[in-house]
């Protein structure tokens, strides 16, 4: 393990304890004010667009309350699914559809859901900093996925979903991490790209 991987794994582990250690009520309200700043912020060019959520696990924020709003505004939902150890796919969801396990203790739509390309992605992660690197659970699914995505041309909005818990000054980045365009948290939404109209 390189230095920067080894500092990466460390910083990990020391917020997840952090973040572990929020009760359920504060991580509710803190999720409810997420789903505000995040609806203020993105319902507009969502509508009609395909935007990809997660289904919380472990301590993450909820993103589930985000997303009714977005599919509210018109946006098309889908969900992460594990498909190999390296590899994650986006599949249709309509709010409040059946899941099954879908891989590293997650849930998502089954097989037969539709997979699609998501033009806005809300990213789970586990530690970010104020320059919009991020680092997730150290299997580099969402950095492979978006690698993916730009090999096909498409350039989604990355948009990471955290607590303010979460942010340290800087993340050490290797080359194949992809920075955020903005993080939305229970203090707002800070944008690192300037916001994209088309998207
Ligand atoms: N809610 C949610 N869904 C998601 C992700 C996520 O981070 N959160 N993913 C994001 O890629 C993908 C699944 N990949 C995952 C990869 C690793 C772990 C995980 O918990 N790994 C270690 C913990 C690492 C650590 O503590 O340092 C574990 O299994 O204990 C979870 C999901 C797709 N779906
Ligand atoms: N685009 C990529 N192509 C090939 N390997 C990659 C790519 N992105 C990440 N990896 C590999 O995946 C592993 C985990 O990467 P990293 O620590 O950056 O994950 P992470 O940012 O925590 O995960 P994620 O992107 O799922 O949130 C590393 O071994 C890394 O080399």
């Amino acid at each position: 393990m390189t230095d920067r991987q080894n500092d990466k794994d460390m910083l990990r582990k020391a917020v997840l304890q952090e973040r572990d250690a929020l009760s359920a009520a504060v991580r509710l309200s803190k999720s409810r004010a997420i789903a505000g700043h995040g609806a203020s912020a993105l319902a507009e060019s969502a509508a009609s667009k395909n935007v990809s959520g997660f289904y919380p696990i472990r301590s993450e924020a909820d993103v589930r309350l985000l997303l009714s709003l977005l599919e509210d505004a018109g946006a098309r939902l889908s969900l992460p699914a594990v498909v190999d150890r390296q590899t994650i796919v986006f599949r249709r969801y309509r709010f409040g559809e059946t899941l099954v396990p879908g891989g590293f203790g997650t849930f998502a739509p089954g097989e037969i859901a539709e997979v699609v390309d998501p033009d806005i992605l809300l990213m789970p992660l586990s530690v970010f900093d104020y320059h919009g690197n991020r680092i997730g659970y150290g299997a580099g699914h969402y950095d492979r996925a978006i690698e993916r995505l730009h090999m096909l041309g498409k350039k989604p909005l990355l948009v990471g979903v955290a607590f303010d818990l979460q942010g340290v000054p800087d993340v050490p980045a290797e080359p194949h991490d992809v920075p955020l365009d903005a993080i939305i948290t229970e203090s707002g939404v800070q944008w690192f790209s300037e916001p994209k109209s088309g998207v």
